[in-house]
């Protein structure tokens, strides 16, 4: 009698925490429905994005702003992304992708730190993370996953105004280096671009 009881009681909250967690990021193919055609060229492109905003922005300058390079905790879902416990410590390192002075992407990256030793990325600053990964000869990218909610750490850390059409993420693998990279595509890409509202 007691089984079925305690089979539930132990259902209920593992199903929310799966519910709080996960429905935010959705595997990009799954996302695809309710994605226009010119937005998933960019969503689900797995080469370099700085490379792409170079392109796209023709004349125009392409700038990456720092906005934040810290030292911190993860978020617990980026946690998850990247297979760590919440409570170590990670390189944080959140940016705004500007073309034309404008910002089209805000992006924050995330690696546990231990992993960094030795990569130079300490002293990065206001050079392209995209353009250093993309040199790697042995590096691996994971699946992308897609979100429509805003980007949060923006919201939290800047008076940066960032209103995000489509975000993505997906995990960089460099010689033992686990990378999560999140990237928010803003409506003033949108509008500078023609592109759909979604
Ligand atoms: C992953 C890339 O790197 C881009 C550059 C970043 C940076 O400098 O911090 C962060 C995320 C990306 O948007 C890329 O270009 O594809």
């Amino acid at each position: 009698m007691n089984a079925p009881t305690f089979r539930q009681a132990s259902l209920v909250p593992h199903q929310l925490v799966t519910h709080r967690l996960f429905t935010h990021w959705l595997p990009v193919a799954a996302a695809r429905p309710g994605m226009s055609a010119p937005w998933w060229q960019w969503v689900a492109s797995k080469d370099s994005l700085t490379t792409r905003l170079t392109v796209a922005g023709d004349t125009k300058a392409f700038r990456v702003q720092l906005l934040r390079q810290t030292v911190g905790f993860p978020l617990r879902d980026e946690a998850l992304a990247l297979g760590i416990a919440p409570r170590r410590y990670a390189w944080l390192r959140e940016v705004a992708l500007c073309v034309g002075n404008k910002p089209w992407v805000v992006a924050r990256s995330v690696a546990p730190l231990s992993q960094l030793q030795g990569k130079g990325l300490e002293g990065l600053g206001e050079r392209s993370l995209g353009s250093w990964l993309f040199r790697q000869p042995d590096l691996v990218r994971g699946p992308l996953y897609a979100t429509r909610h805003q980007p949060r750490f923006v919201v939290e850390q800047s008076a940066l105004l960032a209103d995000s059409v489509w975000g993505r993420r997906s995990v960089f693998q460099h010689s033992g280096l686990s990378l999560l990279v999140q990237e928010y595509f803003l409506s003033s890409m949108a509008d500078d671009l023609d592109l759909p509202s979604r």
